[in-house]
C-alpha cells in the first residue's frame, strides 16, 4: 500500500453527515452509516425507492433538489456521491475552504477519509480498507471475515 489511512473509530451519534446524491451508492454508504445512529440528511434531485422509505420511515432526512453551497454549513462529515463529477469536486472544493471533512466517491484523490467496508458483530466492529488501491480485495476480505465470524 502506498499511502494506508488511519483507522480512526469515531462517535457517529453527535455528528451531522450530508450525502449530496440519492442513489445506489448513497443506499449503500447510508445503510452502514444508520447502524451506528448517524444524524443523516440527504440532498438529491431524485431519491431511489429505497431511501425514500428511509426518509418515509423517519430514518433519515431527504430534500429533492440538487446541491447547493450553504448545505454544508453547520455539518461536520459530507458524503459527495452524486453521478456528476463536477458537482462532486465542486462539493470537494466547498468543504475543503470550509474545514469540513469530506468523502467523494468516485475520486480517490478528493477522499480526507475512505469509506471503509464494514463487518459488525454483537461486540466488535471490524473496518476494512486497501488504502484506496482495490475495491474488490476490499469487498473479498470482508466475504472472508464475515464466513470467520459465520455471517
Ligand atoms: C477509495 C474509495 C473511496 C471512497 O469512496 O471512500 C473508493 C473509490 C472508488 N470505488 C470505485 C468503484 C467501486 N467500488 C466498489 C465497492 C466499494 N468501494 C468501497 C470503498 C471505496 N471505494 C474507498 C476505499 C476502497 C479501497 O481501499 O480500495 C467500499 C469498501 C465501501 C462502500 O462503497 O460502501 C465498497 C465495497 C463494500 C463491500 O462490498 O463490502 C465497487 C464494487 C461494488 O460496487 O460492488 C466498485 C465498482 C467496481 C470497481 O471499479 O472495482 C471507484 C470507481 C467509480 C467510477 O468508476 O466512477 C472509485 C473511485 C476511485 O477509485 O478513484
Ligand atoms: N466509491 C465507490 O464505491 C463507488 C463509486 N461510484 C461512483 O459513485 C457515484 C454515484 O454512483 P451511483 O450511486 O451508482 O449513481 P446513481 O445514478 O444511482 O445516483 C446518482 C444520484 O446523484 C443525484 N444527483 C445528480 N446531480 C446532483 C446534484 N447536482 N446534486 C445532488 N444530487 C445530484 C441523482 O439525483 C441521483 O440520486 C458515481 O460518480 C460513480 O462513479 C460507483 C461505484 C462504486
Amino acid at each position: 500500500m502506498e499511502r494506508p489511512y488511519f483507522p480512526m473509530f469515531i462517535d457517529l451519534t453527535d455528528k451531522k453527515i450530508l450525502v449530496a446524491g440519492g442513489g445506489t451508492i448513497a443506499l449503500r454508504r447510508i445503510r452502514t452509516l444508520l447502524k451506528f445512529r448517524a444524524d443523516i440528511r440527504v440532498i438529491a434531485p431524485e431519491l431511489c425507492e429505497e431511501l425514500a422509505q428511509l426518509e418515509e420511515g423517519g430514518k433519515i432526512a431527504a430534500e429533492r433538489r440538487e446541491y447547493c453551497t450553504p448545505d454544508i454549513d453547520g455539518v461536520q462529515i459530507v458524503l459527495a456521491a452524486t453521478d456528476d463529477h463536477e458537482v462532486n469536486r465542486r462539493i470537494w472544493e466547498e468543504c475543503r475552504a470550509a474545514g469540513v471533512t469530506v468523502n467523494v466517491a468516485d475520486d480517490r484523490s478528493l477522499c480526507d477519509f475512505y469509506f471503509p467496508s464494514i463487518v459488525m458483530t454483537e461486540d466488535t466492529v471490524i473496518g476494512i480498507n486497501c488504502g484506496g488501491e482495490d475495491h474488490a480485495k476490499v469487498k473479498e476480505t470482508r466475504i472472508k471475515i464475515e464466513e470467520m465470524f459465520g455471517e
